[in-house]
């Protein structure tokens, strides 16, 4: 459901960082209209494609670099992981919200927290990809013994990983589902900066990067980014998988996320929250 938002002077206005896959998503749904929001910026790599990408939009917001977005109250980080850092730090210390795609980049980054603290500002990371995260952190009030999450994603959108590449992986040439990375959430995030963003969500939510078990599964027969996540915990063992669809620009992504975006946006305006 769909609720009418607090009652505000104006607007809160929302700044995107990023206008790919995730990014032009988040833009198209921002302007067909969600009471309370603006579309107030976007930074972009391109800012002459970019242009002519919102041209088409109802209210086109202004395009330039990240610096761009220092007056808004909420900016959504959707960029490269390596370049998480260059928004995400005066995004923090000025005391602004941020909303984060690029969870993996927090893991290596985790002193942004300190930041955000420090400032008032707010760290936000949506579901994006991933489910289950209300469950986990609601078993993480009990004891927990194990949290894994399994990836499953055709060998395409694997392709050029630094753990590809680092052990001379011939992708192409996988013809069966294989495993072709065990180890824990920050080891993940750093072997495959774009396609674990779940995992780094699942770890900030339940045990943390060193306690959260992955592996990526590269299946040629699959036509979705599927996860799958398992729980034992005193409370609750529980076993959940999602099957997104990829994003036919970007098939690392999928088109969940940047409706999850768009969620978390609206539940900043809500007065009722349904807390996930
Ligand atoms: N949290 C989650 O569940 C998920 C997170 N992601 C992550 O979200 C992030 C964004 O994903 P996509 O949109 O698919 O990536 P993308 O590669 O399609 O888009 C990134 C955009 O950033 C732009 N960019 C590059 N340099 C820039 C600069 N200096 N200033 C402003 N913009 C710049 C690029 O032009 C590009 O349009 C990635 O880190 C990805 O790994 C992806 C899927 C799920
Ligand atoms: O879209 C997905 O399936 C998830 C993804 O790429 C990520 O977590 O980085």
């Amino acid at each position: 459901m769909h609720f009418a938002p607090y009652a505000r002077s104006r607007p809160l206005r929302i700044g995107l960082a990023g206008l790919g896959s995730i990014g032009i998503q988040v833009a198209r749904l921002l302007d067909a209209g969600i009471p309370g929001l603006e579309l107030a910026a976007v930074a972009a790599g391109d800012q002459e494609r970019a242009r002519a990408r919102l041209a088409g939009l109802a209210n086109p917001p202004p395009v330039g670099d990240l610096a761009m977005l220092g007056e808004c109250d909420v900016v959504v980080e959707m960029l490269p992981s390596r370049l998480f850092v260059d928004i995400a730090r005066p995004t923090l210390a000025r005391g602004a919200t941020l909303i984060v795609a690029s969870v993996g980049a927090l893991l290596s980054n985790m002193e942004l927290i300190d930041l955000a603290r420090a400032s008032g500002g707010r760290i936000l990371v949506p579901s994006g990809a991933i489910l289950g995260l209300d469950a986990i952190k609601a078993a993480c009030e009990s004891q927990v013994a194990s949290i894994r999450i399994d990836t499953r994603k055709s060998p395409a959108s694997l392709a050029g990983a630094p753990h590809i590449v680092a052990n001379a992986i011939d992708i192409h040439a996988i013809i069966a589902p294989t495993v072709i990375f065990t180890g824990t959430a920050d080891e993940a995030a750093i072997a495959f900066p774009a396609n674990t963003n779940v995992a780094a969500a699942l770890a900030l939510a339940g045990l943390g990067p060193a306690r959260t078990d992955v592996r990526v599964i590269a299946d040629p027969a699959v036509d979705r980014n599927i996860h799958t996540i398992t729980v034992e915990a005193d409370s609750a063992r529980f076993t959940a998988t999602i099957e997104i669809v990829p994003n036919a620009e970007n098939p690392r992504s999928g088109q969940l996320t940047p409706r999850s975006i768009v969620a978390c946006l609206r539940d900043l305006v809500s007065p009722i929250r349904i807390c996930s």
